[in-house]
């Protein structure tokens, strides 16, 4: 048990855990590709479930929305529960023409504006990055399903609404593919606890073209991610 999770003896959480912003989507994605799934936490309402796929323990852990939570959760889960990794599976707004409504982007590395970071105390920019060991099979487990993906820079966000609604047009510029609010916090905490993480993320929105998902889309049917995310588990 830590402070947000009750997790204990009786349901453990599993070494690696998927971790969708949204609870309800982890609650979804237990009951529907998870064997015997039991909910470990409901502190806050913030669902956590320990099932197997395929045989391999697994759980499914919201994280909230934006970095101080996935702080929380994904520090928690780290520290006191002995996870080792953690597959964000969460949902972004696409910058790009060519990364449509529907389509899985792996993070490779989340820039942000936030400041989650500082607490680190570094002297210059840490970078935020994927682990090659959960990305490199995740991108196998891809292909092998014929799941389409991009690879490539997001941005991790401190703001949902912003003042300015050019806003998004300077990271575009450096190529960044689109939006999201977790990844830099999770990549943090995972490299100062030698731990390990994946963001895979599914384009719910888009900044340039008129696409849009539905709320009942962004919480049951993004399941070429939620596929991907086990696929990956039961390699690692
Ligand atoms: O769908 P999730 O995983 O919550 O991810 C995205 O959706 C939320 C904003 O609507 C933020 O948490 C953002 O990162
Ligand atoms: O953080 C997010 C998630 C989806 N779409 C956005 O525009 N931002």
């Amino acid at each position: 048990m830590s402070l947000h999770i009750t997790a204990s003896e009786g349901i453990p959480v599993a070494e690696t855990v998927l971790m969708p912003g949204d609870p309800l989507r982890a609650k979804f994605i237990a009951e529907n590709f998870l064997d015997a799934p039991r909910r470990y936490s409901e502190i806050r309402n913030m669902y956590g479930y320990s099932g197997t796929y395929k045989g391999v323990p697994v759980s499914v852990q919201g994280s909230g929305m934006g970095m101080p939570s996935m702080g929380i959760y994904s520090w928690e889960l780290f520290q006191q529960h002995g996870v080792q990794n953690i597959i964000r599976v969460g949902t972004a707004g696409s910058f790009h023409p060519d990364v449509h409504v529907g389509e899985v982007v792996l993070a490779l590395a989340a820039s942000t504006d936030s400041n989650y970071c500082d607490m680190f105390g570094l002297n210059g920019t840490f970078t935020p990055s994927a682990s090659f060991s959960i990305l490199k099979p995740c991108m196998e487990a891809a292909e092998e399903a014929g799941i389409r993906y991009t690879a490539g820079n997001v941005l991790s966000s401190d703001h949902f609404y912003e003042a300015d609604p050019d806003w998004w047009k300077p990271w575009q510029k450096m190529g960044v593919l689109g939006v999201e609010m977790e990844a830099a916090a999770l990549y943090a905490n995972a490299a100062f606890l030698h731990r390990n993480a994946l963001g895979i993320m599914t384009i719910s929105d888009h900044f340039v073209l008129d696409e849009k998902a539905t709320v009942e889309q962004r919480e049951h049917q993004f399941t070429d991610m939620m596929k991907l995310a086990l696929e990956t588990a039961v390699r690692l």
